[in-house]
């Protein structure tokens, strides 16, 4: 569990969120009353470079703590005996000049660079620096406490790093007295099919000046879902014809950056798609594209042979990265939150392409907390900003790169006598000291740095270019019939029995894949109790380990089990956030041998085939249990209503169903079919091109009037504006991949008022998991923390809430 002072420290992920969106609150109306979101806009809205950065931080802490080397707070205070007794102590620092501050973070300027966490031991702390905060913190001969204008540790820092680095005296001064020239829309170009709106046309305007002006070689688009951040940068890249040019894509979304580069361009544009197995291996092919789109999952798979090898006759060997090898005119990272984690492989990846021009978009480009945005800046290499900056000699460099000895191979000086000019300026403050003293400061710093480096702009500050339709969001709340409510009491009653038998012996960590698991489960059977009652005959090499349905975008762990990779990535966040610090190691719900999974894999193929129903494989839960004999649910039967009522209404109307279980879609599928209606599924087992077969299909026959989608496989970079209404099957635990899901259809082309349900169980997990959702942005909302990191995540706390009988 985090202290609360550490709690305190964190900037508010959601405080950011919300400064750079005002999305539609999702209200609870059981009554179904429905609610309207005005897309009005506000008289003075209207395009514009600069965020909104005026958190709500009346309650931030005030006091400027100071962490101890294990990351505990305290003051400096300390008993006058243990002061007397390191008096001759301290007369022998004076000389030192050391000030107390010194004794502040002195672990602070040692960033692991990758993760942002401290790396030194406490025995890295020179003793004189605890020696000088004792007498700090000593009343002098007067009995006055000694009163010296103090500078904070950051501030130390800087004037270390400046008298090293002229240079970066004047950085903030300099951006803040740039002189922003104003920016023209462009005219409509004749090489895009399709009349730009007013805000895209100033959008690409924006861009082409960043790439003009030489402080920062590209930037952030970050405009919300929906508003065309494709064809924005589309228009960007034919703008010259230089080439080539690389789009980094999820793989959900790069046949439909062929599509779009085919309707809305003239010139015979030339693309390539370079993914699967037979992709190009020629440079001089690759070289002669305009646009070459890939995933990141290709390139940093081609990224990690090339650092660490692939194993071929029993030797490691290194192949060159095709993708690292080419200088390209400009890379785009599309959907950029990917490489949100700058430590992992994708990341890294991304970080080692050569471009002279590097674009990021994305619609939510902080998901959880301000340091996420480093990776968006380094990925852009802007300068200073990027950078890490050695305290005792001019050596500057982008990677942190140390030898074995952890001395720098640029200027051997050591690991801690470097310091990232971001994490110094603006992170650390931040997280110190939230929104107050220097905290205010640093973030007045981010705000100027993102002015110069990202446009966004909201749907509501753009609702006249867009004209898009209201956005009605309601809950449908459904109680289980008597049959459900048995098996789900057993079930409910054994695991929370389970689950305080392990609180008593304070071994929760130790059995967490159990848990895991137990919840899942719980979540299953609100959607239908045979995913939990009819799972033994399950073959456990072709299903997931921890939801034990067909695995979507597969991977496998070291002890060579299959997980979904959305699943395996819940599983490690969530243990990780428990940080119990007890020794406890995550174990493999299969094998409970030591959980070691890479995460960022590129997705295993395997072979699960058909069985007796063809529609399904052989893994579906349609294949496994007799059909003849089989029930329905109550959450498939209020599912059939809503649609059956829209039918009867109207047969044109489309809807979207999204759950994250595909033995449930396939449930859904069954009945829904059996009824007449005409369904399409897209889920994580199907490869890209099926997937883009599936949405074709939808959005282009009449007939097809549900799209069961998975929410891990279809949650994100979807256009499906051909549907109106979308039912959110099950509740997630963190409610910002429900919104993505529901932007899916409120977005660019939709003409029609947009409808979202969410069914949820009364009487089940689920209504306390849509509890646990309003707690928690209750406690981000209202308190000094506003981290919403906890969003993704489950603590200890949480399970309790879960289980509590
Ligand atoms: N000027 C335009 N005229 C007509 N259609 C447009 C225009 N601009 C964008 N669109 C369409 O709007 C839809 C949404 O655009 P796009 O997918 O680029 O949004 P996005 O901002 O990238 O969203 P996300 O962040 O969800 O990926 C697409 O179908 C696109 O073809």
């Amino acid at each position: 569990m985090k202290t609360r002072s550490q709690i305190k420290r964190s900037i508010s992920a959601a405080s950011i969120s919300e400064l750079f969106s005002k999305k539609a609150k999702v209200e609870d109306l059981s009554d179904m009353e429905s609610v309207r979101h005005d897309t009005t806009p506000p008289a003075a809205a209207g395009p514009s470079s600069s965020v909104s950065l005026t958190p709500d931080f009346a309650s931030s802490p005030s006091s400027h703590d100071l962490q101890t080397p294990n990351g505990v707070f305290d003051t400096p205070e300390e008993s006058d005996d243990q002061q007397d007794e390191d008096e001759d102590e301290d007369e022998d620092f004076e000389s030192n000049s050391s000030t107390d501050d010194d004794a502040a973070t002195p672990q602070d300027q040692s960033q692991d660079p990758d993760n942002g966490s401290n790396t030194e031991s406490d025995d890295d702390i020179p003793i004189r620096t605890v020696a000088a905060r004792r007498r700090a913190s000593r009343p002098n001969r007067a009995g006055r406490r000694e009163r010296r204008p103090q500078l904070s540790w950051n501030k130390k820092v800087a004037a270390q790093l400046c008298s090293q680095h002229p240079e970066l005296e004047t950085v903030w001064d300099d951006l803040r007295t740039k002189n922003t020239q104003e920016i023209v829309p462009i005219e409509q170009p004749d090489y895009i099919t399709v009349s730009l709106l007013p805000f895209q046309r100033y959008g690409v305007a924006w861009m082409i000046h960043q790439e003009q002006n030489d402080d920062f070689k590209g930037g952030i688009l970050a405009d919300e879902m929906g508003m065309g951040k494709t064809l924005q940068t589309l228009t960007l890249l034919l703008s010259d014809s230089k080439k080539p040019n690389l789009v980094i894509a999820p793989a959900v979304a790069i046949i439909q950056w062929k599509n779009e580069i085919e309707k809305f361009t003239v010139n015979n544009v030339k693309i390539n798609i370079f993914h699967g197995s037979n992709r190009t291996a020629s440079r001089a092919e690759l070289e002669g594209y305009d646009i070459v789109i890939t995933t990141y999952s290709t390139m940093e798979n081609m990224f990690r042979r090339q650092q660490s090898g692939v194993k071929r006759n029993d030797r490691m060997v290194k192949e060159k990265s095709l993708l690292h090898t080419i200088h390209w005119h400009r890379i785009i990272l599309d959907e950029a939150h990917n490489i949100k984690d700058r430590s992992n492989n994708s990341a890294r990846a991304c970080f080692n392409l050569k471009g002279n021009f590097k674009w990021s978009l994305t619609g939510t480009p902080l998901q959880n907390r301000v340091g996420e945005l480093y990776s968006l800046i380094r990925f852009m290499q802007a300068d200073p900003f990027a950078y890490y900056y050695c305290k005792l000699c001019p050596c500057k460099c982008i990677n942190w790169s140390f030898d074995n000895n952890r001395t720098c191979t640029e200027c051997n000086h050591r690991p801690m006598d470097h310091v990232c000019w971001w994490n110094n300026e603006v992170l650390k403050p931040i997280q110190r000291d939230g929104y107050v003293g220097e905290g205010k400061e640093a973030m007045d710093k981010l705000r100027l740095l993102l002015d110069h480096t990202m446009l966004r702009r909201t749907k509501e500050q753009c609702a006249d270019d867009l004209g898009l339709p209201p956005r009605t969001v309601v809950v449908r709340r459904d109680v289980f019939n008597a049959d459900e409510e048995e098996v789900y009491t057993s079930l409910f009653r054994n695991t929370a029995r389970q689950f305080n038998s392990y609180m008593e012996q304070g071994t929760v960590l130790n059995h967490y894949a159990n848990i895991f698991e137990l919840l899942t489960r719980m979540r299953q059977c609100a959607d239908h109790p045979d995913l939990v009652t009819k799972r033994n005959s399950v073959n456990m090499q072709l299903v997931c380990g921890l939801c034990n349905e067909p695995p979507e975008d597969a991977i496998k762990s070291e002890c060579r089990h299959v997980f979904c990779s959305g699943c395996a990535k819940q599983y490690v966040d969530s243990f990780e956030a428990m940080d119990e610090d007890d020794g406890s190691v995550l174990r493999c719900p299969t094998c409970f041998a030591k959980f070691t999974i890479n995460l960022y894999q590129p997705p295993v193929e395997l072979d699960v085939g058909h069985g007796e129903h063809k529609a399904f494989s052989k893994t579906s839960i349609v294949n496994r249990i007799d059909m003849t004999k089989w029930r329905s649910s109550t959450k498939i039967e209020a599912l059939y209503e809503e649609l059956s009522k829209l039918r009867s209404d109207s047969r044109s109307v489309k809807s979207i169903v999204f759950s994250q279980f595909v033995n449930f879609l396939d449930l859904v599928y069954w009945r829904l079919s059996r009824a007449g209606f005409n369904c399409v599924r897209l889920d994580g087992t199907m490869s890209p091109e099926q997937r883009d077969a599936a949405i074709q299909y939808f959005m282009t026959e009449p007939n097809a009037t549900v799209f069961l989608i998975s929410l891990k496989a279809g949650g994100v970079a979807l256009n499906l504006t051909e549907a109106s209404r979308v039912f959110i099957c099950d509740p997630w635990w963190n409610p910002s991949a429900e919104l993505q899901a529901m932007d899916r259809i409120h977005r660019l082309g939709q003409y029609r008022p947009v409808r979202i349900t969410r069914m949820i169980i009364e009487n089940s997990i689920e209504s306390r998991i849509v509890k646990l959702q309003e707690k928690k942005m209750a406690l981000v909302n209202s308190t000094i923390d506003r981290d919403q990191s906890a969003m993704d995540r489950l603590s200890v706390e949480d399970l309790r809430f879960l289980f509590s009988m």
